[in-house]
């Protein structure tokens, strides 16, 4: 049976990425049978404009439904100005909340063709495949109280709450742990356990967890440090577990070293492994609509959903491959240095579906 893939275009640049992520579905379909059906649904800003929320009822009805979802990217200048409960990252929030998507996998990795691309040396990158396990519905951006209140001098206070309980920490950790007995064996909790009393029981709950896995290697560092370690010697990481702020900001670092934010897919996995897929990257007002985003990480997104939710990881490993086929032969989006072929958002796709 066909598996249906709801797909949640957004605002800015989203439109554009995801149409290319549509073309190399359609692409495995016709070739090979992947089976996927795909549905359109308006989130975000795009949202708000069908139908006054940022996550539309008919929207969550729909992702509810699906296999999987993929997501472009939410967001722009012109929905600043909304009451904050309707802006456009709201409806982000509320899908991940509402779908119970904590486990956020954030993969660094570096395409050997893109190695001049990266922000780093190509000797301190060479190689380079970090995991960061970035938790999802809970911390800063969930905590009750939040707000901006008026104090009785009249000053205006605005405050939001950092706040994990142990089962949103263990599960978290569980899953870290476990991504880390497939690969090299390591993972670094990052937190602020020298000044957050969140941070404190964070550190307490992961050791915990760590005792049911003998084979994998723990390590804490604290997120100040562990940001001037990711450009330092990136190396050194293999699975980077932290809490949902601190994951936000080091996933965009990491996303540098592998030579553009437009490189860095992500899953984001409930309970029982259903996902809903996105870039790392924003809806980037800057470029959109001119034919400059890169697809890539979107496409990498796919491979993503494929391998986690749609039990296709040969189709994952088809997509994967076609990304490093097309960057082989030159292909850059204008965020890619290197290369001999610039090409648009557009040209991209039709590359990557080409070589599948
Ligand atoms: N998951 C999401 O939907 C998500 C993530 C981050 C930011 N946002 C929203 O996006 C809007 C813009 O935020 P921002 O500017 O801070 O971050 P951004 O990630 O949208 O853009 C940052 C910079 O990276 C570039 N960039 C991003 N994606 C790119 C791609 N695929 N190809 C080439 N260049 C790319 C942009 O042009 C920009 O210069 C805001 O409204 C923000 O809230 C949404
Ligand atoms: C848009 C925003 C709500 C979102 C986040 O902070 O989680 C984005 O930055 C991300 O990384 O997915
Ligand atoms: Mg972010």
């Amino acid at each position: 049976m066909a598996q249906k893939i709801l797909l949640l275009p957004g605002d800015g640049i989203g439109p554009e990425i995801t149409a290319e992520a549509r073309r190399v579905l359609e692409a495995l379909n016709k070739r090979y049978g992947v089976g996927c059906e795909m549905e359109t649904a308006p989130i975000g800003g795009a949202g708000y404009d069908a139908a006054g929320q940022p996550l539309p009822d008919e929207t969550l009805r729909l992702a509810r439904e699906a296999d999987a979802v993929l997501l472009g990217a939410v967001g722009g200048p012109q929905y600043d100005a909304l009451p904050r409960d309707v802006r456009p990252e709201r409806g982000l929030l509320a899908i991940r909340s509402e779908l119970g998507l904590f486990g956020n996998l954030r993969p660094a990795i570096l395409y050997p063709q893109l190695a001049g691309a990266s922000a780093l040396r190509e000797d301190v990158v060479a190689g380079l495949d970090i995991l960061i396990v970035r938790e999802l519905t809970g911390g800063i951006y969930f905590g009750q109280p939040r707000g901006i209140r008026t104090l009785d001098s009249g000053e205006r206070q605005g405050f939001n709450t950092e706040v994990y309980s142990e089962s949103e920490i263990e599960r978290i950790a569980r899953l870290a742990f476990a991504a880390a007995e497939q690969r090299q064996g390591r993972v670094c909790s990052v937190d602020k356990a020298n000044v957050l009393e969140s941070s404190e029981l964070w550190r307490e709950v992961v050791e915990r967890v760590a005792a049911d896995y003998p084979g994998v290697e723990l390590s804490h560092m604290y997120v100040d440090n562990a940001a001037m370690q990711l450009v330092r010697a990136p190396k050194q990481f293999d699975v980077v577990v932290t809490g949902n702020l601190f994951g936000d900001i080091l996933s965009d670092c990491a996303a540098q070293l592998t030579g553009s934010i437009g490189m860095l897919p992500s899953a984001s996995l409930d309970e029982h492994g259903k996902g809903l897929y996105e870039p790392v990257h924003g809806s980037a007002p800057d470029i959109a609509g001119q034919d400059k985003a890169n697809p890539l990480a979107t496409i990498l997104s796919v491979a993503m959903m494929l391998r986690y939710s749609l039990g296709a990881g040969e189709a994952a490993d088809r997509v994967e491959a076609a990304v490093g086929a097309v960057l082989e032969e030159g292909l850059r989006t204008p965020d890619l240095q290197g290369g001999n072929r610039p090409v648009g958002t557009r040209e991209m796709g039709e590359a990557v579906a080409g070589r599948l």
